[in-house]
């Protein structure tokens, strides 16, 4: 067996001290590394500006890094484009549809631009667009064009789905059937990469995850491991005459923080049992009761805004002409896609 055949089973996407760096000299993605395993779901989350978006377009093969390397099937997605994009799904943050036309008439066309293209009908039926497939594409919803979105990205039965912001605009009941979908895709052996700013969404879809913060990973490892390099919390109020000098000393009970606030109390503790257990024992023998307990173990969202928070150092600032450049990429990469997915000059001139 040859190596890319090993490579393309075990890891269907790898991501090796990549970097991009946009004209002007700014390093959106610094160096970064991760793999996503054949029917594995792995979302990219970050700030505003962490470099999500900068990264997968990397893995779509529409730009070459400034150094690094990536792997889409055991192929390079820029210059092996050919092998890779007729077994890749993308959805795009805006699809960019012709108005006038219906959601039928859109997926048909689609299907003349993409290789292998299932029944138009199957796809409606995943996103559960069938009931609106006569409608004109302006009439939709926001949250139907999502699913528009999805669909095309579906019909060609990709092995390897990248997935920008998926629900973004999709009601609860929405996000919930879209969540349902991406599961059976993945059981069924779809590779699935998406960027999200929904935490409860990557907390409920993936596998693994990588938090970006500046263009570099802060965070790598499925949702309890991200989660668990984070300290939990054990909140209370004491009654009137006491205070937090009253407790025991705080390093015998295990916890490595605190904050007061008033008459309320956080203690973080890397050993919730430990502390949330000494404290417990140690309020019955005092015949104290602990007001308003509250024992939780750190969230991804607590987690994410933690990394945040550590990491807030200022990126470069962007002068008119990044901005402008970044508009024109966008711009450029809608119609890459309209245009059937070809790889044209404009990505060299961009890639520069
Ligand atoms: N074409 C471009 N030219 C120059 N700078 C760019 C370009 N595209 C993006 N950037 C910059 O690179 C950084 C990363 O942007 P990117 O869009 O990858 O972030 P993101 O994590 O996807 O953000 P968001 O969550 O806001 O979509 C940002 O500072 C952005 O301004």
């Amino acid at each position: 067996m040859g190596s890319t055949e090993c490579t393309e089973r075990e890891h269907v996407i790898e991501v090796t001290d990549l970097r991009r760096v946009y004209g002007g000299g700014f390093e959106a993605v610094r160096g970064i590394s991760f793999h996503v395993k054949r029917g594995e779901i792995f979302a990219l989350l970050g700030t505003n500006g962490a470099g999500k978006t900068s990264t997968v377009e990397l893995l779509e093969g529409l730009a070459p890094p400034a150094s690094g390397r990536v792997r889409v099937l055991g192929h390079d997605p820029y210059t092996e484009r050919d092998m890779v994009r007729p077994r890749t799904g993308v959805m795009l943050q805006e699809g960019g549809f012709p108005a006038e036309l219906t959601v039928t008439e859109t997926l048909r066309m689609w299907a003349g631009c993409v290789s292998g293209a299932g029944p138009v009908e199957e796809a409606l039926a995943l996103v559960g667009l069938q009931g609106r497939a006569t409608v004109r594409v302006k009439q939709l919803s926001g949250g139907e064009r999502r699913r528009l979105d999805l669909a095309l990205a579906l019909l060609g039965r990709p092995d390897v789905l990248f997935l920008d912001e998926p629900t973004t605009g999709l009601d609860v009941e929405g996000r919930r059937d879209t969540w349902e979908l991406v599961r059976s895709l993945r059981d069924a052996g779809t590779t699935v990469l998406l960027t999200t700013h929904y935490l409860e969404e990557a907390e409920a879809l993936a596998d693994r995850l990588a938090i970006l913060h500046a263009g570099r990973i802060a965070a790598l490892g499925t949702p309890a491991e991200v989660t668990a390099a984070q300290p939990s919390r054990i909140s209370f109020r004491l009654p009137e005459g006491y205070a937090l000098g009253d407790l025991p000393p705080l390093p015998e009970l295990g916890v490595c923080g605190h904050e007061t606030r008033a008459d309320e109390i956080r203690l973080h503790t890397r050993q919730l049992q430990r502390t949330a257990t000494e404290l417990l024992l140690w309020a019955r023998r005092a015949g104290v009761e602990l007001r308003e307990l509250d024992v939780r173990s750190a969230s991804l969202e607590e987690a994410f805004l933690g990394i945040a928070r550590e990491s807030s150092a200022p990126s470069a600032p962007h002068d008119a002409s990044t901005v402008a450049q970044r508009g024109a990429f966008a711009a450029a990469r809608r119609g890459l896609f309209a245009a059937g997915g070809q790889n044209g000059e404009q990505d060299k001139e961009r890639a520069a």
